[in-house]
């Protein structure tokens, strides 16, 4: 077996990684950069993730073509890949390695070349960084159906279901609903949880239920699938709701029920490195696994799943590296999030049933989006705009945004409260016009 030497080795393309070999390799440190799949140059954001989803996303508001729209994801995400692999690549100090890394003990790994052969990297310092993959629940039918896929087989068919059904009432589910539905689908969302969109405030989660609804998409919330029927021209789904049978047809299924942390054939146990109950693995606040030369970095380390916190976990580990020390993961407060249905929804801060359930002093202030001209001029008067304020000191405690731009609205929030900015402060701010920042002259 052939053997390299390294200071550090990635393993996996993901936002972290990516991110992590870039910085070496400029600082001319020597590293390798492991990948499975040369189909997955740049990890799961760019390639069946974040950027072809909010591409179909975009066409779909813009009334594209089903088939056009996947032209043109198809194009991007393949310029990416090649984008990524060279931000990566061409670092002299930098080696990607195409094949699946295995552990062989705590400084080792066993990597599988295209080829056939293999090579042994020995590395002083590692960084996992494999993210995660479908979560499919045991489902009587599932594997027996050709019409059931997850949020990467959905996107690579051709044809656009006539009616699609979706397992799931999360982030992927309605996003794919939302555009699905755009594009011309009948979809149908059967979500296990007793009420739609759990964790948010019963106002605003009405709110995007009557958007949704109102595209024609139907939510079926205590939907328990019992089993998947195969057809010859579709697939039946037999559901149980409330105690009440209920069947329907289905030209494709969408699974959309969680994701898992993907560590599958890494071997993790020959290098010592310990998984939680769900399979994650877990990290002290700067990172490290419980061998201290082994991080995690990214999904895999059962943070949140977004591309921003496996961003700022490269972060986190620069600062170990070459900074002070000084910046780990309980920094991060006000964590926001965007669902990207249309229009997009997005959150930070508390919610007003958290900050009820807390005992804290608390005013609302609400908007509909259609009062900001900006909305009339992008045909998307849809939505609601709420924010939770300190009566006491005007501090902004929280705030949810449906409407258009929300996923950048949400920023400016964040920033404010990070910055110790008082709602009045927001409101009366000089803002550019006809924006949708402008939003927030709105609010009394
Ligand atoms: C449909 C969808 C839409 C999403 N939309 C958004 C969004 O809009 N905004 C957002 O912030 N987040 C979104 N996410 C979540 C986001 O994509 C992830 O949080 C992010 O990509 C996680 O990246 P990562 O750094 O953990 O690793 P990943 O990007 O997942 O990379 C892991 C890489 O490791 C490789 N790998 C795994 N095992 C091995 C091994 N043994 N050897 C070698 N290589 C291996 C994999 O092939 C993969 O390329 C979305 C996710 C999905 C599925
Ligand atoms: N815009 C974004 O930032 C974005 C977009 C997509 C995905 N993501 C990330 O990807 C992660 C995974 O997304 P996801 O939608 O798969 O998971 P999720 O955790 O958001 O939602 C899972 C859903 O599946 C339901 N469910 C679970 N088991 C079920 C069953 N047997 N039958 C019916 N419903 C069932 C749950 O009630 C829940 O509604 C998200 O948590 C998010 O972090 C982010």
């Amino acid at each position: 077996m052939k053997q390299i030497n390294t200071a550090i080795l990635i393993i996996g393309f993901g936002k972290a990684g990516k991110t992590l070999a870039a910085y070496l390799g400029k600082k001319g440190i020597r590293t390798v950069l492991v990948e499975q799949s040369e189909k997955m140059y740049g990890g799961t954001c760019i390639n069946i993730g974040c950027i072809p989803t909010k591409a179909m996303v975009l066409q779909a508001e813009r009334h594209q073509p089903y088939a056009e729209a996947l032209a043109r994801k198809g194009e991007l995400t393949s310029s990416l890949r090649h984008k990524n692999y060279q931000s990566v690549d061409q670092y002299a100090s930098v080696d990607v390695i195409t094949g699946k890394a295995t552990f062989l003990h705590e400084h080792a790994v066993r990597v599988v070349l295209p080829d056939g052969s293999d090579v042994e990297i020995t590395a002083e310092r590692i960084f996992i960084n494999t993210g995660t993959v479908p979560l499919l629940p045991d489902l009587p039918g599932r594997e027996q159906s050709s019409r059931v896929y997850t949020s990467t087989t959905l996107l690579e068919q051709p044809v656009l279901p006539e009616r699609l059904v979706i397992i799931g009432g999360g982030f992927i589910s309605l996003e794919f609903a939302s555009m699905y539905a755009q594009f011309g689908s009948q979809v149908t969302i059967l979500d296990i949880a007793p009420v739609f969109l759990p964790r948010e405030d019963e106002d605003m989660a009405a709110e995007v239920r009557s958007v949704l609804t109102g595209k024609g998409i139907e939510i079926v919330n205590s939907a328990h699938v019992q089993r998947i029927v195969p057809g010859e021209t579709t697939d039946r789904i037999q559901v149980s709701i409330q105690g009440t049978p209920r069947t329907m047809e289905a030209d494709a299924i969408l699974i959309a029920t969680g994701r898992k942390a993907y560590t599958e054939g890494l071997n993790l146990e020959a290098a010592g490195v310990v998984t939680d109950a769900r399979g994650f693995i877990p990290v002290n606040r700067l990172l490290q696994t419980n061998v201290a030369h082994i991080w995690a970095l990214g999904d895999i380390n059962g943070g949140p799943q977004f591309t921003y916190i496996s961003l700022d976990d490269f972060r986190i580990v620069r600062d170990q590296l070459f900074g002070p020390r000084q910046r780990h993961t309980e920094d991060r407060q006000h964590v926001a999030f965007c669902v990207f249905v249309s229009p997009p929804y997005a959150h930070v801060g508390l919610r007003e049933k958290e900050a009820a359930q807390q005992n804290l002093a608390y005013r609302v202030v609400k908007i509909p989006a259609r009062v900001v001209p900006r909305t009339a001029l992008l045909q998307q008067p849809e939505g609601m705009l709420k924010l939770l304020v300190d009566p006491e000191t005007d501090q902004i405690l929280g705030c949810t945004l449906f409407c258009a731009e929300a996923q950048e609205l949400i920023n400016t929030v964040r920033i404010a409260m990070k910055a110790g900015m008082t709602f009045g402060q927001l409101t009366n701010e000089i803002y550019t016009h006809p924006s949708m920042t402008e939003a927030f002259n709105y609010f009394d």
